[in-house]
């Protein structure tokens, strides 16, 4: 986590100040909550009823626990003050358009592989992760911002893989000579994850259509696209224009 204060302002001070307004101006607020609210799961798949297993003093917990204060002010606001939410637990997500440098596995992995460095896999690699496709993850908001469903709803895609299997795909996808590199584990790393995402199917009628090979071509296109194009714009500092010196004029 880049910095764990400001991100623990933003899920807190931040879901409280949206929830001020909603309740303000009569809103609906849809909370993007996470599945890092299950921390590292005793259960699995996980379903919405499991109330997780974080460490919270472990270096994830300003954000798990962030996001799990922010579902518990949403439910505070709509009890007592009537405020309408929506929270989706959203589960790893990729697509084009991503930040290169966000540091998730999805990002790295690609970049690596596309320029020829080592896919950095941490741990053993047998811990495991389930991707959805950005569209997929629009469609499934979009359905619970219409919908009446006011508890939490789990957004992904069901299909687990390990991340050594991942690293590999990603290597085959994209055509890739890198090795695979085994750095240490993370701390608090959960080791399973995967939704069960019976409740979104049942509510909303949604579930994930984008295969993942499908949307992982599509995010290794814009990912060679960009680095192409950052190849070719190399910022060159132009040279500064003399200082003009204010204040009196000299006569020599
Ligand atoms: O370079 C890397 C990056 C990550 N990883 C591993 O890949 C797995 C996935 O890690 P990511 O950083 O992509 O993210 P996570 O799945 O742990 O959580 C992320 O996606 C799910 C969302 O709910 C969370 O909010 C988000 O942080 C982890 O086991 C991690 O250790 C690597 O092996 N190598």
């Amino acid at each position: 986590m880049y910095n764990p204060i400001k991100t623990l302002k933003t899920n807190t001070i931040g879901t409280l100040n949206m929830l001020g307004l909603a309740k303000r101006v009569g809103a609906r607020l849809l909370l993007a909550s996470t599945s890092e609210v299950y921390g590292d799961p005793e259960v699995h798949p996980q379903s919405e009823s499991y109330w997780g297993h974080v460490n919270p003093v472990g270096p994830r917990a300003c954000y798990d626990e962030g996001k799990r204060v922010a579902e518990t002010m949403c439910y505070a606001y709509m009890k007592q003050e009537g405020v309408e939410v929506r929270v989706a637990r959203i589960f790893n997500t990729f697509g084009p358009r991503m930040h290169m440098n966000d540091g998730r596995v999805v990002s790295n992995f690609i970049l690596q592989a596309l320029q020829g460095e080592p896919l950095t896999v941490y741990g053993s690699g047998s811990q495991t992760r389930a991707f959805q496709y950005v569209s997929d993850l629009v469609n499934g908001l979009v359905a619970l911002m219409n919908s009446n469903v006011s508890s939490p709803v789990n957004l992904g895609n069901p299909e687990e893989h390990t991340i050594l299997e991942f690293a590999q795909l990603i290597k085959t996808l994209v055509g890739s000579g890198s090795e695979i590199q085994f750095l240490s584990e993370a701390q608090d790393d959960p080791q399973k994850r995967k939704p069960d995402i019976k409740k979104a199917k049942l509510m909303l009628g949604w579930e994930p259509v984008v295969p993942l090979e499908e949307g992982l071509n599509k995010a290794i296109h814009y990912f060679r696209k960009e680095l192409e194009y950052q190849a070719n714009n190399q910022y060159i500092p132009k040279p500064k224009p003399a200082r003009i010196k204010k204040g009196r004029t000299r006569h020599n």
